[in-house]
């Protein structure tokens, strides 16, 4: 069976787009998406995503994201925008959106080049200095360092990711925060289900935005966030403990296409 895919980064997360929406596409088979997301052996990406049909009348469609593991996980944020882009080029939509994820609906718009994608409301009560942990629809742990150019990222963010303390939920991703301005941070995301350093996490510089608001280390409600793979901006608003009108933006590419063989 041959099945056509089109190759899409967002900020250097790169994603395996496949357009699943008359079920080519065996979607239980864990051996093979790993394989395909194999840098050596297959086409090479940190996850794989399934543009299948809309779960209800008022969608466009349905995301289901793979890691490169070969597992279905929880909300990939680049992916997400890498989604809308994808069914951009595919004439579903025009420039804006609402489709369904894992972690419930999200709008979307397309605009002078960027994808924003609208992020769940996150609750940040549990949030404080020693335990700076949230879930923006997949979950973030934020180490803050003075040089994360310095980080072995793969080394230090396995040794949390795989720790008891995140056991229970699955295991953590671990973003490295260094502050550059009042409004500006320099992030390095190690990826659960990658198990290694990504260019860019589009939760994870979501989490690390609300985060440095709700410790005081930003008063702005909107972040800008540098990472290996580029240039992400995160905007929100706040009301009391809960971070709402969640905006992750940035650019996205439609880098190829081609036919798997399955
Ligand atoms: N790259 C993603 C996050 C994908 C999910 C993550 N690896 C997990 O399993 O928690 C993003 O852009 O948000």
């Amino acid at each position: 069976m041959r099945v056509n895919f089109h190759k899409f980064h967002g900020t250097g997360n790169d994603f395996i787009m496949i357009d699943n929406r008359g079920n080519v596409f065996s979607k239980n088979d864990t051996n093979l998406i790993h394989h395909l997301c194999h840098r050596r052996f297959g086409i090479g990406a940190d996850g794989l995503i399934l543009l299948e049909l809309p779960i209800n009348d008022d969608e466009d469609f349905n995301m289901v994201y793979y890691n490169s593991d070969g597992n279905q996980s929880s909300m990939c944020g680049n992916g997400g925008r890498c989604i809308v882009a994808f069914a951009n080029h595919l004439g579903i939509i025009g420039s804006e959106t609402i489709f369904n994820a894992i972690d419930g609906q999200h709008q979307a718009i397309i605009k002078d080049g960027k994808v924003s994608l609208k992020m769940m409301d996150v609750n940040a009560e549990d949030l404080n200095e020693n335990e700076l942990f949230l879930d923006t629809g997949s979950p973030h742990k934020i180490v803050f360092s003075t040089n994360v150019g310095a980080i072995d990222v793969k080394k230090e963010g396995s040794k949390i990711r795989y720790s008891k303390k995140y056991e229970s939920d699955g295991g953590t991703n671990v973003n490295f925060v260094q502050q550059t301005g009042e409004e500006s941070f320099l992030v390095r995301t190690y990826e659960r289900g990658v198990e290694d350093e990504t260019y860019s996490c589009g939760t994870g510089v979501t989490a690390v935005a609300l985060a440095v608001n709700a410790i005081g280390k930003s008063k702005s409600t909107t972040i800008y966030l540098e990472t290996p793979g580029g240039k992400l901006e995160v905007s929100f608003e706040k009301s009391e403990n809960t971070f709402q009108n969640i905006w992750l933006t940035g650019p996205t590419e439609n880098v190829f296409k081609g036919e798997i063989k399955c």
